[in-house]
């Protein structure tokens, strides 16, 4: 973790350094907005729980006292935040060694949850990711590796939560973190389609699986510090921080807070919904009719 790059692209480009997620220390120690015990009794499923993003939410949930689940490919990344979340939190959360695009592994791991746990309270569905490349030259593999796992994979999980909350008369709440690609990303044209479908398949839940108590709802992070940086070149990164007009990268936290604002009696009044947390990214790009402040650069190439 915070694997220190080359700067010299950093330094041209005028941005600081850029992280690849908090340690583990820094995890434990973050303020939080929240009380201590807000998630106490509730049991929490994050996929892609071993690192990033999912990591930093595992760090949370614990410290506000959720049972946390954490799944994810690699067991040993994930014995490796379990003993870290235990030692720093006093809460060890359950690894579970599986892949979300294999149907029959998502229903083990649910039977799982609910012979170890009888319950579940919160399904994220964390894990997911792409590289990146030009649309044209997609091989067919690699399109489908990323809509198996950022879509049919997030699917199977939803479904999987549904039918047991379903049966048990419970209730549940799903948050699927995807990706800022309302404007379309180019490079990354398989992960917007992926995405796009989660996205309006969390809304069409919303309203079938309201009379379930079921609440769909999806966050959206712009550039966030973690160690899902390490697919993308030195000199992409070196430019991420200007996607936004704030002009620097998110936190893992920042996603987390967020999370955790929708899984808790903050959220019981929203489902369908798309919470955006990148900056103003969604934004950029405006045009200035009086001209473009030095903040955003000056002058454009036509004067504007
Ligand atoms: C491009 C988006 C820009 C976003 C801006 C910044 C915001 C950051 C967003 C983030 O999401 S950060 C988190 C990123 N983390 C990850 O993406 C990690 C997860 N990613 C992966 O695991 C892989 O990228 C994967 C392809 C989604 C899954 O890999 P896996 O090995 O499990 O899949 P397979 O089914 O075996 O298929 C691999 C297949 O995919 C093609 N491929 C993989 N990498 C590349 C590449 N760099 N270039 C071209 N093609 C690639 C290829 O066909 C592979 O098959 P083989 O050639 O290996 O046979
Ligand atoms: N960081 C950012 O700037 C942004 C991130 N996101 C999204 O946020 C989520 C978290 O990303 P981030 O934390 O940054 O990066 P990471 O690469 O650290 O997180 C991805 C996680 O997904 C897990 N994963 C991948 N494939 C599978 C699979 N088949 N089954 C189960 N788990 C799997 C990985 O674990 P393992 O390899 O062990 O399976 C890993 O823990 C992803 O969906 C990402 O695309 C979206 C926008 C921006």
């Amino acid at each position: 973790m915070n694997e220190v790059p080359d700067m010299a692209n950093f330094e041209q480009a005028g941005a600081p350094r850029p992280k690849f997620g908090f340690t583990e220390s820094e995890l434990a120690a973050m303020p939080t907005v929240y009380r201590e015990d807000l998630l106490a009794g509730q049991v929490v499923l994050i996929s892609g729980g071993g690192s990033g993003i999912g990591k930093g939410l595992a760090f949370l949930a614990a410290r506000l006292g959720a049972d946390v689940i954490i799944c994810g490919r690699r067991a040993e990344k994930l014995e490796t935040t379990a003993d870290a979340i235990e030692r720093h939190v006093g809460k060890r959360p359950l690894p579970v060694s599986m892949s979300i695009r294999e149907p029959e592994e998502v229903d083990a791991l649910f039977d799982r949850i609910y012979t170890d746990y009888g319950r579940l309270d919160h399904l994220v569905n964390n894990a997911g990711g792409q590289f990146p490349q030009d649309a044209i030259d997609f091989s067919r593999k690699g399109w489908m590796s990323v809509i198996d796992l950022n879509l049919n994979g997030t699917w199977w999980m939803m479904q999987a939560a549904a039918q047991r909350w379903r049966e048990a008369g419970s209730g549940g709440n799903i948050v699927s973190v995807v990706a800022n690609v309302e404007r379309g990303m180019p490079q990354a044209a398989h992960t917007c389609a992926a995405r796009a479908g989660v996205i309006y398949l969390s809304k069409t839940l919303a309203t079938e699986w309201a009379p379930h108590n079921i609440r769909v709802n999806c966050v959206a992070p712009g550039v966030i510090e973690s160690e899902g940086f390490h697919v993308y070149p030195e000199e992409a990164l070196a430019r991420f921080h200007d996607a936004n007009p704030m002009k620097r990268r998110g936190d893992v936290w920042d996603v987390a807070e967020a999370v955790v604002y929708l899984m808790a009696p903050s959220g019981k009044f929203i489902t369908g919904d798309l919470l955006v947390i990148d900056g103003g990214q969604a934004q950029n790009g405006a045009v200035w009719p009086a001209g473009r402040p030095d903040y955003f650069g000056g002058k454009a190439p036509n004067g504007v």
